[in-house]
């Protein structure tokens, strides 16, 4: 049987992070086991294929139907193979604001303040912008400026100026409000994952599996002891002689410790698991970024579009990106955009806007003809809260998700006033010199129609965290230290262990908690 110091389960933005900092270790040997395959297809590494991922490398959720979204149900896109989510999103580098972390210390997540995890960031950094207070070089995770924006993206940076938001040319330095260009973790002009920067230089070191389903943590005596899995047909079991950490990202974890025993007792009982620890908050408390997408037609350039002329470009532009790993197929798509606050009493920005020059309905699965561009505008700090339960006891079936979007009357309240301050920078010049057309909004100036309209068009933008909720308290999952409580050596690493969403994007958030799961599981290491 199979037997290493310490197994991870899932290889995205937390598990890569964990993976590659233990196994620079050379004492430890880990193992990585990833449910999806290795990702090196050009789709992912080229940035402008985003729209056009393979099939395999997206779990492709679907929420329950959402009362708060007149019934829909939203789409919840995650990434499968290594690099998980990072291999698969925008690649926009944000932490959010130093007030979310000192947020997290204050509700008893000691050692987690700003000033604890600033060093952290920065040592996973490699900035091409060079070192600062803020900032690191010589990490494994590239950042870099974009250098083929969009006319269009750059003029909703002086739109938005010129209703007096400030500029902000690093969203990541001293303050998170005002507008800007967004900084992206790309390296020569490719995508860099998670897996890019933490698995791919450790491959030697890493016994990496992938296409291998996690279905349990095998827990003896009250310690985790190894994972159960299934690959190619078979189930296998590794086992760990110092600790698994699971970073199955904030759908994965939950469903993972809810099918080896841990989480709400009547919940298990009612799929027939045996209970090994009765642990409600497990799957409780889901936050996400509801956003509403807005989408204004325009005659055509400078605008990515489906017409001849757009397809022409596009082309020309993958062309230019094959030749030099340059130019306009460098995009993250989200190319500017920024934060704002709805109300002057808060102690952050409570809404994200994203820009992009293209016209994007249904997350891109639903093509427009034409030309013209579309902005996201998101709900930072929601106080919904969903859930995520088991629909099987199978671990290849996909779990429940229910974020409960806009089921709190105060996020509808800020997504409105986000939409409206949206709709003004919008219709500002220089942007309105494109002659843009709301094609869902227009001449809707009824704050409960606006509203109706929000709730028939509202979904993810793509920061789902919370279900295994880090806290103090003796009912979180994990303690401030990363451990399931009740069960010995065992982790949780990645977007789940958010007390609170943190206001901005969540990849370099959930590389930083991978980070120092790593130190945490040394430490308790060196110290048996
Ligand atoms: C479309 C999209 C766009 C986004 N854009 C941005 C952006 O521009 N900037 C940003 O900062 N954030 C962005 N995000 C969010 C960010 O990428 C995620 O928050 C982050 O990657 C989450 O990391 P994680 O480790 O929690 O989970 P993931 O990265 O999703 O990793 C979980 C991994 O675990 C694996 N796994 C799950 N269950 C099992 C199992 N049972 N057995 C084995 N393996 C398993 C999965 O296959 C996956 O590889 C985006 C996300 C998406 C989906």
């Amino acid at each position: 049987m199979d037997e290493v110091d310490i197994v991870v389960v899932g290889g995205g933005s937390g598990g890569a992070a964990v993976a590659g900092r233990l196994a620079a270790d050379k004492g430890l040997r880990v193992a990585l086991i990833e449910a999806g395959g290795a990702n090196t297809d050009w789709r992912i590494r080229a940035p402008g294929m985003m729209p056009f991922i393979p099939d395999a490398s997206n779990w492709r959720f679907e929420t329950v139907p959402q009362a708060g979204l007149n019934g829909r149900r939203g789409y919840q896109p995650r990434g499968r193979g290594l690099g998980g989510s990072s291999a698969i999103n925008a690649m926009l580098y944000i932490r959010g604001s130093a007030w979310d972390y000192d947020n997290w210390a204050a509700m008893g997540c000691h050692g987690w303040s700003y000033a604890d995890v600033l060093p952290v960031f920065r040592r996973a950094e490699d900035n091409a912008r060079g070192e600062d207070r803020f900032h690191g070089v010589g990490g494994p995770l590239a950042v870099s400026d974009q250098h083929s924006a969009n006319p269009g993206s750059l003029a909703f940076v002086e739109a938005a100026a010129s209703l007096q938001l400030a500029r902000n040319p690093d969203f990541n330095g001293a303050q998170l409000d005002g507008v800007g260009v967004y900084q992206v973790t790309q390296k020569g002009g490719e995508r860099w994952s998670a897996a890019r920067a933490y698995v791919e230089p450790r491959r030697d070191r890493i016994d990496i599996r992938t296409g291998a389903l996690v279905e349990r943590i095998l827990i003896e005596d009250g310690r985790a002891a190894g994972v159960q899995f299934a690959q190619g047909g078979a189930r296998r079991t590794i086992r760990a002689r110092g600790a698994v950490i699971v970073a199955g990202g904030a759908f994965g974890s939950p469903q993972t410790l809810m099918l080896s025993g841990i989480g709400p007792a009547g919940h298990l009982r009612d799929h027939g698991i045996a209970v090994v620890r009765d642990r409600q908050a497990v799957g409780g408390a889901l936050q996400d970024h509801i956003d509403y997408v807005a989408g204004y037609e325009t005659a055509g350039a400078p605008f990515i579009g489906q017409t001849l002329r757009g397809t022409l470009s596009t082309l020309g532009a993958m062309f230019q990106w094959f030749r030099s790993r340059s130019g306009p197929f460098t995009t993250p798509y989200a190319e500017s955009g920024g934060f704002a606050r709805t109300r002057p009493d808060l102690p952050a920005p409570d809404v994200q806007f994203h820009f992009v020059p293209a016209l994007l309905e249904d997350h891109g699965r639903t093509k427009v003809k034409g030309h013209g561009f579309s902005c996201h505008v998101c709900v930072l700090r929601p106080h919904s809260r969903g859930t995520v339960r088991l629909a099987s006891s199978d671990a290849a079936a996909a779990p429940l998700i229910d974020p409960a979007f806009l089921s709190d009357a105060r996020d509808v309240e800020t997504l409105l006033a986000g939409v409206k301050l949206m709709r003004r920078i919008l219709e500002a010049r220089p942007l309105a010199d494109y002659g843009g057309r709301d094609r869902h909004m227009a001449g809707v100036h009824d704050d409960a129609a606006m509203v109706e309209i929000i709730r028939d068009r509202a979904d993810t933008v793509y920061h789902p965290v919370g279900t295994c909720r880090m806290g103090a308290d003796p009912d979180s999952v994990v303690d401030p230290r990363l451990r399931v409580r009740e069960v010995e050596g065992l982790y949780v690493a990645d977007a789940s262990i958010m007390p609170a969403l943190v206001s901005g994007n969540t990849n370099a958030p959930t590389i930083m908690i991978g980070e120092r799961c790593a130190d945490f599981v040394k430490a308790d290491l060196a110290q048996r």
